[in-house]
């Protein structure tokens, strides 16, 4: 399959020490991935879906205590503990990779062992990155094989002495308690055990595409982020893009697949999808910032998903597929999960696999069950995504789900400012990790759970970068989930999201103005396109208000957390959180 020495040695050392029965190399060939479909549904880690209603779709359980991201239990393992800083779990890596050794070792008796050779972007292009995913999971397989360019053609990219991230993955035992997922940045190596669960096992997404690859982007100049790329075009023909980050579960997929509000469809507005969770973003030669997407799937949150909120998502499932922790209807063996519609089935598994009870009040799927798609199943996916140079950007915004404090919609002064506005990002925590929802924390770039090294270092990062281009995107923030005095959202969301675009992309394009407040440019009510849609001026009006007093507790909040960072902290973001606080207090 290769003569790269590195990765054979590496391979036979990994299979000395978890000892599988078998070996496989994958080729990315659909004759053998149809055979390792038809085993993984003969030892039950897979369940065939109705062929004619769902083709080539599979539904698939994960252990019950493994069904989201472990914060907790991920580590970045440097050399030096500052490296890794206040925001991430630190261990010596001589002492980790003794303590893995361990756990390791036998884990995959009796198993056999596949070694995945997958791409992060396109192969041959020469911002990929290339890796090997060495694990004892069908299901991984089967994921990476939708959610990266796997296969033959890899081996051949990375070539004899070419580089690339080792991964290692193993189910062992399933034991929460002795659950890893563990990176070596100065390794390029990552260790993940313990867990079936696809945001901790599918090496190439989180793993690799931001913790590794922020690491490598700090070092060679680019930036690895947790952001969606969308395209938009308006009714005069001009297409402008925008790349997005809001943290795990706030949005990024839905907006990634916006379908316009009727009106702005009559008038001929167009939105298309390059990408719903990762962008890799480098300088191009006109000193604009590029975007590409690295994926080449979908591990979408199902949960909300349906004809209406998210049409482009549903059809995006509709073949080949892998659904993740949802509901199984017996009666025509498809899935289901709340709000895909009105009509739980009756006769159905909940996502345990057991015989699903309305009179228990339970959710039939998991809050956080996934859908693991094709990305060119995707109706409105992009001609670009396919363009290894990327779309040139516009604009760059940041958002979190905060039921007060951020109003719907501001714009940074400029870039560095707009660092600012990343940097002080806060969230309330969703079913994407484990651990409490609802708590309001600080996610800065909704990067805190995926920057692989200082967040500190990570800001500098940002402010260099701006320094380097001449034309940066223009940089917002955004909140769609305002809530009023019953919890309800204020803002309608979801198609009618593009109104805000709409006035995202006017800014860009210098051609509107706007109200200077404390914390940056807010629209005036008026600027903002509410024809058709369903909020009324002053209710818009409401959540387009500066409100002091949450924002003063929130400054609180941002020197509390901006101390974690001593000496790492850049100091343009102290003195502007104390100039903030002045505007503020005046
Ligand atoms: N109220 C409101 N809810 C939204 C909106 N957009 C998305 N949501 C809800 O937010 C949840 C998650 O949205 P996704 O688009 O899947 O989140 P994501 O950012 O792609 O998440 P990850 O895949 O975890 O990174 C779903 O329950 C959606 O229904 C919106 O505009 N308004
Ligand atoms: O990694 C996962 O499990 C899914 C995801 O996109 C996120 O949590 O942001
Ligand atoms: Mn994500």
């Amino acid at each position: 399959m290769t003569n790269n020495k590195v990765l054979l040695d590496w391979v036979q050392e990994v299979a000395e020490l978890t000892k599988p029965e078998k070996v496989v190399w994958i080729t990315g060939e659909e004759a053998q991935l149809e055979e390792i479909r038809k085993e993984g549904c003969s030892t039950g880690e897979l369940i065939k879906l109705n062929e004619e209603k769902l083709p080539g779709c599979y539904l698939h359980r994960s252990d019950t205590r493994d069904v989201a991201r472990v914060e907790a239990r991920t580590f970045i393992c440097c050399k030096e503990e500052k490296n890794a800083g206040p925001t991430n779990n630190w261990m010596d890596p001589q002492e980790m990779y003794l303590k893995l050794n361990k756990l390791y070792d036998g884990c995959m008796k009796g198993r056999t062992m596949y070694i995945i050779p997958f791409a992060m972007g396109i192969v041959g292009s020469p911002f990929a990155k290339y890796g090997i995913e060495i694990t004892d999971s069908i299901y991984v397989v089967v994921s990476m094989n939708i959610m990266t360019r796997i296969g033959t053609q890899v081996l051949d990219a990375i070539g004899e002495d070419g580089e690339f991230t080792k991964g290692l993955h193993s189910k062992a035992d399933l034991d929460p308690e002795e659950r890893y997922i563990v990176h070596f940045p100065e390794d390029n190596t990552i260790m993940s055990i313990n867990s079936g669960y696809g945001g901790n096992v599918l090496l190439g997404k989180k793993c690799l595409a931001l913790r590794i690859a922020s690491y490598l982007g700090q070092k060679e100049g680019w930036m690895a982020e947790h952001m969606l790329i969308l395209g938009v075009e308006n009714p005069q023909g001009e297409k402008r893009y925008i790349a997005a980050a809001f943290p795990s579960a706030c949005g990024k997929t839905n907006l990634a697949m916006l379908i316009p509000p009727e009106g702005y469809r009559k008038d001929g507005w167009k939105v298309t999808c390059v990408g719903d969770d990762i962008a890799w973003i480098r300088i191009g030669e006109d000193g604009r910032l590029w975007a590409t997407n690295p994926e080449n799937g979908f591990f979408g949150v199902a949960p909300g998903t349906n004809e209406k909120s998210n049409p482009n998502a549903l059809a995006a499932t509709r073949k080949n597929t892998i659904f993740t922790n949802v509901g199984l209807n017996l009666d025509d063996n498809t899935v289901w999960w709340e709000k895909l519609d009105k009509n739980p089935p009756a006769n159905s598994l909940d996502w345990t696999g057991k015989k699903w009870d309305p009179a228990l009040g339970e959710p039939m799927a998991h809050p956080n069950s996934r859908f693991t798609a094709p990305a060119k199943n995707c109706p409105c996916i992009a001609p670009e995504f396919d363009d290894a140079k990327g779309v040139p950007l516009s604009a760059i915004v940041f958002g979190g789900r905060r039921a007060k404090t951020a109003p719907l919609v501001y714009q940074s002064r400029d870039w560095d400012h707009g660092v600012f506005v990343g940097s002080i990002m806060a969230s309330e925590t969703t079913a994407a990790a484990t651990g409490a929802v609802g708590v309001v924390r600080r996610d800065p770039m909704a990067m805190l759970p995926f920057c692989g090294y200082n967040m500190g270092d990570y800001w500098q990062h940002w402010l260099d970068m701006g320094k380097k281009i001449s034309n940066p995107p223009k940089i917002f923030n955004v909140n769609w989930f305002r809530t009023d005095e019953e919890g309800n959202f204020i803002w309608p969301g979801f198609g009618d999201n593009l109104r805000v675009l709409e006035w995202i992309l006017k800014r860009a394009d210098g051609k509107i103005g706007a109200r200077e407040t404390e914390i940056g440019f807010i629209p005036e009510p008026s600027d903002i396109n509410i024809e058709g849609c369903d909020i009324d001026l002053d209710a818009l009006t409401g959540i387009l208000q500066v409100e002091k007093e949450y924002w003063k507790e929130d400054i609180k909040s941002i020197k509390e957390f901006y101390a974690k960072f001593g000496d790492k902290l850049p100091e343009y973001l102290a003195k502007e959180v104390e100039a903030m606080e002045e505007r503020i207090s005046k």
